[in-house]
């Protein structure tokens, strides 16, 4: 029997009611005991003295290219970058080649994930076949063979009633749809904000409105067929305030930002650097300070990366050329730690919160809690590590962050999924 004792951490699980100095003994892949003093001699023990112990964290939201796009990322390396930022689920995107819009792709990733991933991996389903937008992909046979969601991310479903039918069809297998909003028509060849930056940078514009219009319309058509909705990547402060409202009058809608998108505004776009070309877009200081109210009210319930790798060359080439996406698993952590928990934006209970239970709840898995007989997920934190970004350390293939060399606060320390230690300072075990 292989047990592994934690000892002495701050353990928060909010979904437990937990914060308190505890130890955690893991047996045989399971949480075997969780209270104030635990001896056991046979137990390898870890000394989490002065560190965070959380449910393992979960991103629902990840781009991991596999199949088709190996060059980007693997479920492999993906898995590897997950762990490497503390995360013990993810949830991955359908936009692969081919499109996970039936059940043999969803199989085959079930497969690859067994046999290559280091943690959980959680597969998406699109909504329409090969993201085309014009018929529903083959959902309730994905549902059986796993998927956790539908999303055709990448691409809003432009046609409305297609939109409609597919929020209807999912209840059938109670998923939620994952929406990208963005109205095509008005982004065009747009690829930053439109705005002061645009403009002086004549980089063309996307304006707020096009994802604004979109979430109004996705939250209508889910308020009508009574069915769960999530918007993924909430840039603007007007879409903030449309998801406000829908809450308030009781539509069932949840919603994510990325780290980047609370962190950074377009005036980073003088800069050139295509790095910071993602989609939505970098926003104003006003949308990012919205974002920011949005997530301490609860109208933000869940911290996802977007984590979408590109290849060197791909983004080596002229700004409008370059393909959209931030490479963000190894980031995370530490940018909510900087950016919300130490300048007392969120406390760190409110942002494991959106880390662990609030994903987990949106999607339906039975994760983001410590609770004794179930499969051992957690992340060790150290609030008060200091560093320095280094791309050439990450594991995704994926270099592409705005925020290499910048100093951050805050490291996962060490990821536990189903009672195995798959990263541990840094290393990958
Ligand atoms: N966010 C991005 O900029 N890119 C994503 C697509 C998406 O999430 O919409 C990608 O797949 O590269
Ligand atoms: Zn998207
Ligand atoms: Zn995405």
């Amino acid at each position: 029997m292989k047990r592994l004792l934690i000892k002495g951490g701050r353990v928060i699980s909010p979904a437990d009611g937990l914060n308190d100095k505890l130890d955690i003994l893991i047996v045989d892949g399971k949480i075997a005991e969780i209270s104030e003093e635990i001896e056991d001699a046979q137990a390898e023990m870890i000394n989490a003295l002065d560190k965070i112990v959380t449910p393992g964290l979960i991103d629902m939201h990840v781009h991991l290219r596999e199949p088709g796009f190996e060059h980007k990322e693997t479920i492999e390396s993906g898995t590897k970058s997950a762990a490497a930022g503390g995360f013990t689920s993810v949830a991955c995107m359908p936009n692969t080649n081919p499109v996970v819009d039936n059940a043999t792709v969803v199989d085959s990733i079930m497969d690859r994930t067994k046999a290559n991933a280091k943690v959980n991996v959680f597969p998406i389903g699109s909504i329409t076949k090969e993201l085309a937008g014009e018929e529903l992909a083959e959902i309730g046979f994905m549902a059986e063979a796993g998927i956790v969601a539908v999303s055709d991310d990448g691409k809003t479903v432009k046609d409305s009633s297609l939109m409609r039918l597919a929020l209807e069809y999912v209840k059938a297998f109670d998923l939620p749809v994952i929406t990208h909003c963005e109205d095509e028509t008005l982004v065009k060849e747009g690829v930053v904000n439109e705005g002061y930056y645009s403009t002086i940078t004549g980089l063309p514009g996307i304006p707020t409105a096009a994802e604004e219009i979109m979430v109004a319309r996705d939250i209508r058509l889910a308020e009508m067929t009574n069915t769960p909705l999530h918007i993924a990547h909430v840039s603007t402060k007007g879409a903030v305030e449309i998801i406000r409202a829908a809450k308030q009058r009781g539509v069932e809608v949840t919603a994510e930002v990325t780290p980047h998108h609370f962190t950074l505004t377009d005036e980073e776009i003088t800069t050139f650097d295509t790095n910071i070309k993602v989609n939505p877009p970098l926003r104003s200081a006003e949308d990012v300070e919205a974002i920011k109210e949005g997530l301490v009210d609860g109208t933000i319930d869940v911290i996802a990366t977007d984590h979408a790798p590109h290849a060197w060359e791909e983004k080596d080439v002229e700004f409008n050329y370059a393909p959209f996406g931030i490479s963000g698993l190894e980031t995370a952590l530490s940018l909510v730690i900087t950016e919300l928990v130490k300048p007392g934006i969120l406390t760190i209970e409110e942002a494991i919160e959106k880390l662990t239970i609030n994903p987990a709840q949106v999607l339906n898995i039975d994760k983001g809690r410590l609770e004794v007989e179930k499969e051992a997920d957690l992340t060790v934190i150290d609030l008060d590590e200091k560093y320095r970004v280094d791309i050439d350390k990450f594991y995704s293939k994926g270099k592409n962050t705005p925020f290499a060399n910048q100093k951050l606060y805050g490291k996962p320390m060490l990821t536990i999924v189903n009672g195995k230690q798959v990263m541990k300072d840094n290393q990958i075990l």
